[in-house]
């Protein structure tokens, strides 16, 4: 009985974009609600949401009971962050700031058991093996893991081609808030040359023969995205749609005397 298969993997082959929404709320109930709404992937943060691993470990546990394939986000690209998030079962992972062809290698390396790894052996006592009753666990996991690196920076971007040459990278995300950001212009994603640069990364990720993918809670954006061809699109975040919410709901009773809400130069 092999490693699980991983629908998320699976899916960057096939013709459909795959529709997701991150989860940055650090909570297996909210993750739960996220998981019965119908999205192909859900990102669990951990990142910029407030997760710790037994915290992604609950969240992973609640989402394996529905249809939705989960995503890791790892705070940085250690070597030792990325085995504790396959240990507890994460298949498909997420590295941020990653700017060059090296890093991309050492995340190869870091995600794979050996010899073409240097992946911890714990499957004795980890839940990704199913504690241990998935006895060929070691020779398939390395098929089923899919690493996902972000180019979110300009000298990501400049590297873009390198980076995707890298065997065993299986996807490029974007992240606009941080390749604004690094551009110059912090929290204004949509600035026309911002905007300019990641329709082009996509075509170019796309050109290197590697699924690309973004987050942007802009309809418009995403749907232009996917029509680019993003193969993986996260539409929106469940802390600003709980915040917006709250921020409108009082105000819709309060008025005035309930704090205006930020009118937002970015969506995502
Ligand atoms: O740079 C980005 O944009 C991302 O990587 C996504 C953000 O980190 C996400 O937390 C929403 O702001």
């Amino acid at each position: 009985m092999p490693a699980p298969k991983n629908p998320f993997k699976a899916g960057l082959k096939g013709e459909k974009a795959m529709i997701g929404f991150w989860l940055s709320l650090a909570s297996p109930y909210t993750a739960e609600i996220a998981a019965g709404a119908g999205f192909d992937w859900l990102l669990i943060d951990g990142e910029h949401g407030p997760n710790d691993i037994p915290l992604l470990l609950s969240q992973l546990q609640t989402l394996a009971a529905h249809p939705v394939a989960p995503v890791v986000r790892v705070p940085i690209g250690e070597t030792w962050m990325i085995k504790q998030v396959l240990d507890i079962g994460a298949q498909s992972v997420l590295v941020p700031m990653v700017e060059t062809a090296e890093q991309a290698r050492q995340l190869v390396r870091a995600i794979n058991y050996p010899p073409k790894g240097v992946r911890g052996v714990g499957a004795a006592v980890a839940r990704a093996s199913a504690f241990n009753r998935i006895p060929d666990y070691l020779v398939t996991a390395n098929d089923e893991v899919c690493l996902i690196v972000q180019a979110e920076s300009k000298a990501a971007i400049d590297a873009i081609e390198e980076i995707a040459a890298v065997d065993g990278v299986d996807a490029i995300f974007i992240g606009p808030a941080d390749l604004a950001a690094d551009m110059g212009y912090p929290g204004r994603g949509t600035e026309p040359v911002v905007l300019e640069t990641i329709e082009k990364a996509i075509l170019r990720i796309q050109a290197a023969g590697k699924p690309a993918g973004i987050l942007n809670s802009d309809p418009k954006l995403a749907n232009r995205y996917i029509e680019l061809g993003a193969k993986f699109v996260a539409v929106g975040t469940d802390v600003t749609l709980f915040s917006q919410a709250t921020s409108n709901l009082a105000r819709s009773y309060r008025g005035d005397a309930a704090p205006q809400p930020v009118k937002s130069t970015s969506s995502y």
